[in-house]
């Protein structure tokens, strides 16, 4: 049986007094690609901020990535963070530099320090999401469909073991959503674990997979043919 990655027992999600999603228990293997749907306020950005500790876990159990949400202190954060990749939906580039220097960035705040080894890394991660010509430019030069794929590089910067991809194509045109989609799937293949919130019904149909619905403050698991 394969190894759990993120697992909840019985978790409510809140922001601030109010309670957004409830009971919630879920169990995702490493290697998954996982859906989460929901209507606007149905609590899925609640819930993937919970994940990676923007919210804190206030009641029930959750593991994800080998750290306990529930006891996580402050200054563990940052080692949760580096064992997750995040996806947003408005890319989060810095404008005021180039993509070379944007990945830079991140790697010198996450401890990195030997200038080839940075080098190398990131064209790595740029050639894996066939942006690795476009390093010299800034994010106002790409389009919003190559901002997302650097967006991409960018999240796959300290392998992570877990990709959150919040939206990731809520701002592209569907052709281009399904171009982000084939690298988010590629890099599923080669055996990291995805959990993406989406509103884009084309795209699950297009490539199916496990779907959890966030839905009367409750998360469930859909088949297909209803989402
Ligand atoms: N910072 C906040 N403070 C208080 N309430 C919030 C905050 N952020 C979200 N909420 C509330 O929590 C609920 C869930 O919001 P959330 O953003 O998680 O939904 P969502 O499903 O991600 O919506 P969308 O698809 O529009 O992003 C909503 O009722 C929202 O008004």
């Amino acid at each position: 049986m394969s190894e759990t990655i993120l697992e909840l027992k019985d978790v409510a999600i809140f922001q601030k007094e109010n309670l957004v999603l409830n009971e919630v228990s879920l169990d995702v293997k490493k290697g998954d690609f996982v859906y989460l749907i929901g209507k606007t306020g149905s609590g899925k950005s609640s819930f993937m901020k919970t994940l990676y500790a923007d919210l804190p876990l206030r009641q029930g159990e959750g593991s994800i990535a080998g750290f306990d949400l529930k006891s996580l202190k402050e200054k563990h954060i940052p080692h949760l963070r580096r064992k997750l990749g995040v996806v947003f939906q408005d890319f989060k580039l810095l404008p005021d530099r180039n993509i070379n220097n944007n990945m830079l960035f991140v790697l010198k705040a996450t401890g990195w320090k030997d200038n080839s080894k940075m080098k190398a890394k990131i064209e790595e991660v740029l050639d894996k999401v066939g942006m690795k010509t476009k390093g010299f430019k800034f994010p106002h030069e790409l389009s919003g469909g190559e901002q997302q794929r650097v967006a991409i590089a960018r999240a796959l910067l300290n392998d992570p073991e877990l990709i959150l991809a919040d939206e990731p194509t809520g701002n592209l045109d569907p052709q281009t959503s399904v171009e982000v989609m084939k690298v988010l799937q590629d890099i599923n293949k080669s055996g990291r674990t995805i959990l993406m919130a989406t509103h884009d019904y084309a795209l699950i149909l297009k490539y199916p997979s496990k779907t959890l619905k966030c839905d009367g403050g409750k998360i469930f698991e859909v088949v297909q043919r209803t989402v």
